[in-house]
Formats: structure tokens, sequence, C-alpha cells
């Protein structure tokens, strides 16, 4: 059984300030997860690297590009808060790998994502960490577009190779929250939420929650959405936050 773990880019970098790493936030949550017993795939966000290069190309989940060099400076800012990410991992004992997705995955013309595992599942075998992140992916009939952390998620979670039975997305908020801000402690159906769900309120080219909780409803593994206060909790296997349950 494999846990998937996604770090939101708002929870790992400073998102309005362009290319800002959040150390201090980083560090706790690379701590926090130190602490997991098992088998887990990272993920992590675009945050104030990927959000800011893709917007200032226009790029985004639907719009591509067929410039290598926007493509390539897209990816290499998200290298950089990769390498900041498997940094703090290591600096916490965690033996964590990058796994890459422009050089991995593809997208078909209708968005659909292919992406092979059996890197990520080696490396679990061998007793790695793999960590992947959002980021600029070749797509079918229009270049190369934006592949939030979320589709990987998604991704990891519905490949049968990897028997993934646990799902978190640790964001900057406690969980899905309802119209009065109070934390949503179940979502079964879209309509649970869908009043109160938005976008983000940070420069995000890939739809802040209201498509996060859409993508989580797919899924066969109950999905928890929650802020870095509900980390530990997590990792130690409980339920913080909002539990999504899908099929
Ligand atoms: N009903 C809601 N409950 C909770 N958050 C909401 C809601 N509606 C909109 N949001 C927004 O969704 C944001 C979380 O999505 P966002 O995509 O920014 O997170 P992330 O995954 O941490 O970041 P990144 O996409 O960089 O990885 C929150 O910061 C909040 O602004
Ligand atoms: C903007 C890029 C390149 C990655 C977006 O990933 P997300 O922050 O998980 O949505």
């Amino acid at each position: 059984m494999t846990t998937v773990l996604k770090l939101g880019g708002s929870v790992v970098t400073e998102k309005d300030s362009p290319e800002t790493v959040d150390e201090a936030a980083l560090s706790r949550a690379a701590e926090a997860v130190a602490d997991f017993d098992g088998d887990l795939i990272l993920v992590h966000g675009g945050g104030s690297f990927g959000h800011h290069a893709a917007a200032e190309r226009g790029v985004s989940t639907e719009s591509g590009t067929r410039s290598a060099a926007d493509a390539r400076a897209i990816h290499d800012a998200m290298g950089r808060l990769n390498a900041a990410v498997l940094d703090a991992l290591h600096e916490a004992g965690i033996e964590a790998l990058p796994v890459r997705p422009l050089s991995l995955a593809s997208r078909d013309a209708d968005g659909d994502l292919s992406l092979p595992t059996g890197s990520a599942a080696t490396m679990l075998a061998e007793g790695f960490v793999p960590v992947l992140h959002g980021d600029g992916v070749v797509q079918s009939g229009a270049g190369v577009t934006v592949t939030s952390g979320d589709d990987l998620v998604v991704a990891l979670a519905e490949s049968g190779a990897l028997d993934v039975d646990r799902v978190g997305l640790c964001s900057t908020v406690p969980g899905v929250l309802d119209g009065d801000g109070d934390v949503i402690a179940r979502i079964d159906r879209f309509a649970d939420a869908a009043d109160a769900l938005g976008g983000s309120d940070a420069t995000d080219v890939t739809g802040g929650m209201a498509a996060k909780v859409e993508k989580l409803l797919a899924l066969g593994a109950p999905a928890h959405v929650f802020g870095p206060e509900g980390l530990e909790e997590f990792v130690a296997g409980g339920s913080p936050g909002t539990v999504v349950r899908g099929e």
C-alpha cells in the first residue's frame, strides 16, 4: 500500500512573491513527513515558481506553447523549487529522488494524462521517496501545457501498479471551507461544497480548490485536504481537515 501526499505550492513557497521558498514552512513540512512509516510518494505544486513562470508566458492547462525556450523556463523554474524541496527532505533524513514530469508524461488531445509509473514504483521498492511536481508536459495538438500536481496525484492514485490507498493534499487552508469559513468534514458530491468553492487567491494557472475537489471525487481512494497544522496527523494515519470520498 502506498500513500501519495502533495505539498501545495502555497505551503512551500511565498505564493505572491516570485521564486521565493518559504524555508521555515518547508523544513517544518519535511520534518513532519520524516515521521511517515511506509511507502510514500510526494508531489509538490508550483507556488511562486511554476505559476509565475507559466502566467508570464501565457501558458496554462488549456493554452500551450510551441516555444521550447518557454517550456524550459517553466520546467527550470519548477526544477529550482524541486531542488529546494529535495534539499529540505534530505536535511530531514528522507531518501528523496526527483521524478520530473516533462521528461516522462504526456497528455492526449482531450487533456488525459499518461504518467508511466515504473520509475516511481522501482524507487519505492528500493527504499527511496519519489518526488514529482506540477510541470510543463507535452500535449497532443497543443505543444507544452501545464499539468498540475493535483493531476499527478490523481494519475498516481489511479495507477493499479502503485496500490495507492491514501491521498493527502496539504494546502494553506485547514480544509475545504463552507460559506461561513468552517471546514467541511466530508464531501461525497461536488454539490456538497459547490457554493463555497472558488479558485485560488494567488497567481494560479491550475484552478485552485474547486478543481482539486472535482478531481479528488473521481478517485477510488479517500483523499484528505488539510493545512500545514494537519500534516503530522495525516502522516500518523489520521484524518485532518476534509475527507473527499470518491466512488
Ligand atoms: N471553499 C474553499 N475552501 C478552501 N479554499 C478555497 C475555497 N475556495 C477557494 N479556495 C482557495 O483555494 C486555495 C488552495 O488552492 P491552491 O491551488 O492555491 O493551493 P495549493 O495546491 O497549495 O497551491 P499550488 O497550486 O501552487 O500547488 C486556497 O488558498 C483558497 O484561496
Ligand atoms: C504551474 C506549474 C508549472 C505547476 C502547477 O502545479 P500545481 O501548483 O500543483 O497546480
